[in-house]
């Protein structure tokens, strides 16, 4: 297993950590409503943040994520067109409001002082690669080493607690982003109901990373916000929509059925579940809310015979080439040729040290 990926320095007490960006690979987003989901954690693309002892709290605005100057209206508009109103200012001041109730509730004790918060991120903005859980998730690691109470949080709270900073935004998400976030590597989840009204957090299952198939990512700059994408849905999953309630059961069949195809290195059996979840995610979403580059990018690769999916609301998708490395040249050479850019996932491996481990109430 490898440490979340850390840095610090003693002397100046500074601390960072990287979380990097995730695949939903099936079932989502049945995560959203007690469902089932398989996701990995992927090296292609990380946030980071930085944590430095300081008399005052201060949450430092990214120079281009929060970007507040601009050249003049046609900057601001283009500006905001592109790329919304919010960086990941709100997620940090949100995060430390429900890491402080959390640990209040829990009477833990934070000693240590005050902290400057700054964070630096690659994963292409609001693409369903999990950006926005992945600065709030380093962000959780820099206070879990800084008040040193790493052993006092359990392992499988701390997806919780990260989605929590994102609830209390008022976006609308599920907990597979920020279980992958702190486990690392391929994990399968349950969220059933009982479980999680039980305890507050689902069945969490490592899998090993050497079951997966060669996987490609493709992309385009298209940010898209994912607690809107999920508005209505949640709003018609809480009326009791008959038509929206059986799909999302069946989307979290198709995690569950995946687990045992990925045990059994059953790729083709693979192929058919990645592309029955879009369709299945089409048809409750509708191609307006999905948008039209997002489903041509799913086009794109079925249409050299490879099997696709969102990896997260929209933005991203990931492909599998069942029929091995020729077909791969052709989904680069068809990528190219609409403009998307594709690349090998890397899939980071586990990374929950011991002191994360002994949290776990398995252990
Ligand atoms: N790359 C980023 N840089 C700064 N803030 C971000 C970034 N990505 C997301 N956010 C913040 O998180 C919020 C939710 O983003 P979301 O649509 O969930 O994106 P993602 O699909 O990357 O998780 C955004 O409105 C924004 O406030
Ligand atoms: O719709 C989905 O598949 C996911 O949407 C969100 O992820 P994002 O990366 O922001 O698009 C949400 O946070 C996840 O829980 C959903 O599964
Ligand atoms: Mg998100």
């Amino acid at each position: 297993m490898a440490e979340p990926e850390m840095e610090s320095d003693a002397s100046s007490g500074i601390i960072e950590y990287k979380a990097y960006a995730r695949i939903g690979l099936l079932g989502n987003p049945s995560d959203v409503y007690f469902g089932r989901t398989i996701s990995l954690s992927i090296g292609n693309f990380w946030a980071s943040v930085r944590l430095e002892p300081s008399l005052e709290l201060v949450i430092q605005p990214h120079p281009t994520h929060d970007l507040v100057r601009f050249d003049g209206f046609q900057h601001l508009v283009s500006r905001l067109e592109k790329e919304g109103f919010y960086g990941g200012v709100r997620l940090l001041m949100a995060f430390c409001k429900v890491f402080y109730k959390y640990c209040s509730n829990k009477n833990i004790e934070l000693h240590g002082g005050n902290f400057t918060l700054s964070y630096e991120t690659n994963i292409p903005r609001q693409t369903g690669l999990s950006g926005s859980s992945a600065i709030v998730c380093a962000a959780l690691n820099c206070f879990l080493d800084f008040y040193k109470i790493r052993h006092l949080v359990k392992v499988e709270e701390r997806p919780g607690l990260i989605l929590s900073a994102e609830n209390e935004l008022g976006i609308i998400a599920g907990l597979q982003d920020r279980v992958v976030q702190v486990y690392g590597g391929l994990v399968y989840m349950d969220f059933n109901k009982e479980r999680m009204d039980e305890n507050g957090y689902g069945i969490y299952e490592p899998m090993d990373i050497s079951l997966l198939p060669e996987l490609y990512l493709i992309h385009a700059e298209n940010p898209s916000d994912s607690g809107k994408v999920h508005n209505t849905i949640r709003k018609r999953w809480l009326d009791g929509d008959k038509f929206i309630r059986s799909s999302i059961e069946e989307v979290a069949e198709i995690a569950l059925e995946g687990r045992s195809v990925l045990l059994k290195r059953d790729y083709s059996k693979l192929a058919l579940l990645m592309n029955q979840n879009f369709d299945i995610r089409r048809k409750m979403f509708g191609d307006d809310a999905l948008g039209a580059l997002n489903i041509k990018m799913v086009e794109v690769a079925r249409s050299v015979g490879a099997a696709s999916k969102f990896t997260g609301s929209g933005g991203a998708v990931v492909a599998f080439c069942p029929e091995g490395p020729s077909q791969a040249q052709l989904l680069e050479e068809a990528c190219k040729e609409a403009g998307l850019t594709v690349q090998p996932v890397q899939v980071i491996p586990s990374f929950l040290g011991e002191e994360d481990l002994k949290t776990l109430s398995s252990s």
